[in-house]
């Protein structure tokens, strides 16, 4: 009798990679998530994804599932032993919840990098620069008139707050500007990794800083590490710029912050409840607002697909996975 293929299941179509899920096809059954909502799902999966090996997941995946919670997990298969997600940011996922049913988590840090931290000036430039009011002025017919001035980068500070890949990287592009970086992380970095960035306290980061971007992942521990407290002790006139993840800052409290004038102008990505955003925010033209499009060009798209499905592959093969979540690690 043949041997039936493993089954990896996929929670979003493959859109760039299409030659790697060939790839993949000719060595696992791949079948694509059709169940429209979390119920759905939960009886799916006893029944047409009963025996499936892995999960190939986005993070457009909770939009018909929601969260990779502990109650999702706990309703996954026993033969479900990889969850390989395309994107750097695994907020979605629950791993100690993986972690107690022995499923691995794969995530995918490095193709992001790149696409993020150029989004990341393009949004700390049009902060500065107030493009938001420009744009809208000239479809409105009224050319520049009546716009504020813009500021420039140079001789300006900016502290960077998380130094992962994205924080290092968004240092080397923003440096050449002639901007001054301080970072905050958990771990003081060596001056190689700094990238000319000089360590400081989180406190005098914020009260330092004439441009503050946020590069931390979201966790139990960030969420909301910016909030009216905070802002209050920042520099008036402080420009934020967001491309990690919107609930690490009190969405509402940086509204307000705006309104009030204490924040000159915001550069976001992500929102707090996305698709949502703050009225506020919408209404203020000094928030030059994007729609999470970090990672959302074609090569990098295609960067993150492949190396998911790699994961995913080599999961099912037996083979030793690339890219595991750092809390999966053995401690070293
Ligand atoms: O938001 C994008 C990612 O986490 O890769």
């Amino acid at each position: 009798m043949p041997v039936s293929k493993p089954k990896i299941l996929f929670f979003n179509p493959v859109r760039h990679a299409t030659p790697k899920l060939e790839a993949v096809s000719r060595v696992a059954q791949v079948e694509v998530v059709s169940s429209r909502s979390r119920e759905e799902f939960f009886h799916d999966i006893q029944d047409k994804y009963q025996d499936i090996k892995a999960i190939y997941r986005t993070s457009a995946s909770g939009a018909v599932v929601g969260r990779f919670d502990e109650e999702f997990i706990s309703r996954l298969p026993p033969s479900l032993r990889f969850i390989c997600h395309n994107g750097a940011g695994y907020d979605q996922i629950d791993v100690d919840a993986c972690k107690a049913r022995n499923i691995a988590v794969t995530y995918a840090p490095d193709p992001v990098t790149n696409a993020t931290a150029d989004l990341t000036i393009f949004l700390l430039l049009g902060a500065l620069r107030q493009l938001n009011a420009a744009i809208f002025s000239v479809r409105r017919g009224c050319f520049k008139s009546g716009l504020d001035f813009g500021q420039d980068p140079q001789g300006k500070t900016l502290g960077i707050l998380g130094m992962g890949r994205i924080g290092r990287a968004v240092v080397r592009r923003a440096l050449p500007f002639g901007l001054k970086a301080l970072y905050f992380n958990r771990t003081q970095l060596s001056d190689e990794q700094a990238e000319g960035a000089t360590y400081v306290s989180l406190d005098r980061l914020l009260a330092e800083s004439d441009i503050i971007s946020i590069h931390v992942p979201l966790s139990q521990t960030t969420r909301h590490l910016i909030g009216a407290k905070e802002i209050a002790t920042m520099k008036p006139g402080v420009v934020i710029v967001n491309t990690a993840r919107g609930a690490i800052v009190d969405e509402s409290a940086m509204a307000d912050a705006l309104d009030q004038g204490q924040i000159a102008a915001v550069g976001l990505d992500v929102y707090e409840r996305e698709p949502l955003i703050d009225e506020r925010l919408l209404k203020n033209e000094r928030a030059l607002l994007i729609p999470h499009l970090g990672t959302h060009t074609t090569e990098t798209l295609a960067q993150m697909e492949e190396l998911a499905m790699e994961n995913a592959r080599r999961g099912v093969m037996g083979e030793e996975l690339l890219t595991i979540v750092p809390e999966m690690l053995p401690k070293s």
